[in-house]
C-alpha cells in the first residue's frame, strides 16, 4: 500500500499535510500549550496502517510531545486524537464528546507500545521477567504464553542468551533491545520509538537500529519515529514528516524530502544534521 500526501481534509483547512490511506492514527486540529507557549499548532496528520513514519525538525518543534500524547502522558487542549478509530483522550457519552475516563484511554493505549530514549527497563527484574510483566498483568496471558512470547521475542532482539540477567549486567544496546522486546510483547498495532539511541555510546547504535530495520522490514507493525539517525530514517520511512514550530511544514518520501526538499527551513535543517 503506497502512502499517498494528499492532504486530507481536515488537514487542508489546518494548512498541514497529511499522509493519507486507512488511517490507524489520527490527530484532528491537535493543539498543546505549555503556558503561552504553543508547542503543537492546530495540527492534522493522519498514518495509515502499516506505515512507518518519521518525525524529523529542530529541538523543540513538537516532536517527542506528539509521541507523549499518543502514550496520553499529555492531553491535548485542543482538538482529538484518534487511534484505530477510538478517541484517545476523547470518549463519547450521551452522543456527546467529553474528555474520556483511565478506564478507556488505558484500553486504546493498550495498542500503543513505546520505546524511550533511557531505555526505563524495572531495574529489579531479570530479563525476561520485564518482557512478560505486562503481558501476564495487563492482557491475563498464563505465565507460560507469556514466556513463549519472550523467548520468541528475545530471539528476535537476538538476546537468547541473557534472559537470565538484571537490565544492569547488559549494555545499553542490549538493554534497549530488551526494551522493544518488551514493548512489542504487548503486540501493538504501533509502535512509537523516540530518540532510542540517543542514549547510546556510538558503537553501540548500529546493533539497535539493525534490529529496529528488521522489524520493520518484517513485520507489519506501524511506527512512528523520532530520530536523529537520517540513515536510518531514509532506510525504514515510507514516509517523513518535517516539523517547525509545532507545524508540519513538509511531508513525503524519504527520496523526496533528503534529496529534494520543497521548503527552505527542511533544507536548513537537514545541511544541519546531514
Ligand atoms: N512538561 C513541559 N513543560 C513545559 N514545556 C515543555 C514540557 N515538555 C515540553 N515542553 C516544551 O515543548 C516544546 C516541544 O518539546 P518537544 O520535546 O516535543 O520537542 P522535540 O521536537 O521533541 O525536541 P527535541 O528534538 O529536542 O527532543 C519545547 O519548547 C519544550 O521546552
Amino acid at each position: 500500500m503506497s502512502v499517498e500526501n494528499t492532504p486530507s481534509t481536515a488537514a487542508k483547512e489546518a494548512g498541514n499535510p497529511a499522509v493519507d490511506g486507512s488511517e490507524l492514527i489520527r490527530f484532528d486540529n491537535v493543539t498543546k500549550r505549555y503556558g503561552s507557549n504553543v508547542v503543537l499548532d492546530n495540527l492534522c496528520f493522519d498514518v495509515a496502517s502499516g506505515k512507518h513514519v518519521t518525525l524529523i525538525g529542530p529541538s523543540g518543534s513538537g516532536k517527542t510531545t506528539i509521541l507523549r500524547l499518543l502514550m496520553t502522558l499529555v492531553t491535548p487542549d485542543e482538538g482529538t486524537i484518534k487511534v484505530a478509530g477510538e478517541y484517545l483522550s476523547h470518549e463519547e457519552r450521551n452522543g456527546k464528546l467529553v474528555r474520556a475516563g483511565e478506564k478507556h484511554s488505558r484500553e486504546v493505549r493498550k495498542k500503543i507500545g513505546m520505546v524511550f530514549q533511557q531505555f526505563n527497563l524495572f531495574p529489579n527484574m531479570k530479563v525476561l521477567r520485564n518482557i512478560t510483566e505486562a503481558p501476564v498483568h495487563v492482557l491475563g496471558l498464563s505465565k507460560d504464553e507469556a514466556e513463549q512470547r519472550a523467548r520468541d521475542l528475545l530471539e528476535l532482539v537476538g538476546l537468547t542468551d541473557h534472559l537470565d540477567k538484571y537490565p544492569s549486567q547488559l549494555s545499553g544496546g542490549q538493554q534497549q533491545r530488551v526494551a522493544i522486546a518488551r514493548a512489542l510483547a504487548m503486540r501493538p498495532q504501533v509502535l512509537l520509538l523516540d530518540e532510542v539511541t540517543s542514549a547510546l555510546d556510538p558503537e553501540l547504535v548500529a546493533g539497535v537500529l539493525d534490529v529496529l530495520r528488521d522489524i520493520a522490514h518484517s513485520t507489519d507493525i506501524t511506527m512512528l519515529c523520532v530520530t536523529h539517525e537520517m540513515n536510518f530514517a531514509r532506510d525504514i520511512s515510507d514516509d517523513v514528516l518535517m516539523f517547525d514550530a509545532g507545524r508540519v511544514i513538509e511531508s513525503g518520501s524519504p527520496e523526496k524530502i533528503f534529496t529534494d526538499p520543497e521548503h527552505e527551513r527542511t533544507r536548513e535543517f537537514l545541511s544541519a544534521v546531514l
